[in-house]
């Protein structure tokens, strides 16, 4: 069986942990890109050192030369700056916006028909860039921050009753950032709706928490931005696209009208497979819910029509 194929642009702390979690779960075969010489070849072969002790099969293979990103599966791109402690995700953009259009001339040409998955910042804004720059249809692109947002707040739910966070589910939705939308009448621990467990007031504070997640690593880290849990929601949207596992996701998707919003790319549930966003799943939402992620798509096409 020819083993898949995946690519990873950008070789800092996301992208490595990514190449890292993906190969640990024999997702496919790895090439880790970057501008910085150097930093790709020494993490990848220090990765492919650790296969011997974890007892995996992936190869992955650090480069600078985009031939080498061929005939790729899925393409994760991460290059671009992250924000320090100050700064919002939209100040990312000016930079962030060149690297995305100089990503895409090199690898949109040689993996045709690959599956793009942006996690750059301000990553709904980028997956826009990308949409327009790689000449891709829009199913085949899809961006990070409903999978992170949600983990953020299930983990919150879970510290906050001393459950496993195995039970915990949650959704949320809008763009990935501070106007994204917790949805805590979505929101359930086996089954039981978190409405019922826990008082308004525990509820705010958490969806709150949820919302600032990026910023309170941020303000621990200082020189950059979290890595860990990106990396898992990220190897989480790989799988379910390489796997055909049709995963019911909060992903950022362009959206056709769906939930009242028209061409862009939003955080909505959508069914990721082997075609990459194989559907958009429209839930019903209350008009507090629908204002507030109609305020969350305002957001980022005014910071799209900045560009
Ligand atoms: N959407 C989301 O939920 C999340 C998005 N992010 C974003 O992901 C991005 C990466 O974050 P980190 O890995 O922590 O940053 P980092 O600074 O550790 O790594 C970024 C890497 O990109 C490389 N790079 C810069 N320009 C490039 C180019 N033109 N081609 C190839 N590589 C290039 C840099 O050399 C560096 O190695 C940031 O924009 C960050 O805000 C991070 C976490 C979650
Ligand atoms: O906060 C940031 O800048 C990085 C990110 O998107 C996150 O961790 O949610």
């Amino acid at each position: 069986m020819k083993r898949a194929k995946i690519t990873v642009v950008g070789s800092g702390n996301v992208g490595a942990t990514v190449a890292q979690y993906a190969s640990m779960r024999e997702l496919g075969d790895i090439v880790i890109t970057d501008i910085v010489e150097g930093i790709p070849q020494g993490k990848a072969l220090d990765m492919m050192e650790s296969s011997p002790v974890f007892g995996f099969d992936s190869n992955i293979v650090g480069t600078n030369e985009y031939d080498a990103t061929a005939d790729s599966d899925v393409i994760v791109i991460t290059a671009g700056i992250a924000r320090k402690p100050g700064m919002s995700r939209d100040d990312l953009m000016d930079t962030n916006v060149k690297v995305i259009r100089s990503v895409m001339k090199e690898i949109a040409p040689r993996s045709p028909n690959a599956k793009l998955v942006l996690v750059t910042n301000p990553s709904d804004v980028m997956a826009q860039v990308a949409f327009r720059e790689s000449g891709f249809a829009p199913e085949r692109i899809v961006g990070l921050g409903g999978v992170l947002d949600s983990a953020r707040f299930r983990t919150f739910i879970a510290m906050e009753l001393g459950v496993s966070v195995k039970d915990v589910t949650a959704f949320v939705l809008g763009g990935h950032g501070d106007d994204m939308v917790p949805l805590p009448r979505y929101s359930y621990v086996s089954g039981i709706p978190i409405e019922t467990l826990l008082d308004q007031a525990t509820i705010d504070k958490l969806v709150m928490r949820a919302r600032q997640g990026g910023a309170e690593i941020v303000n621990f880290l200082k020189t950059g931005s979290a890595y860990y849990a990106p990396g898992a929601s990220i190897v989480q949207m790989v799988e379910s696209i390489l796997k055909d596992q049709k995963r019911i996701l909060p992903c950022s998707a362009y959206v056709t009208g769906q939930y009242g919003v028209t061409d862009l790319f939003l955080g909505v549930p959508v069914m990721l497979g082997k075609d990459g966003v194989e559907k958009i799943v429209e839930i019903e939402l209350t008009t507090a819910e629908r204002s507030a992620l109609h305020k969350s798509a305002d957001g980022v096409r005014s910071v799209l029509a900045k560009l």
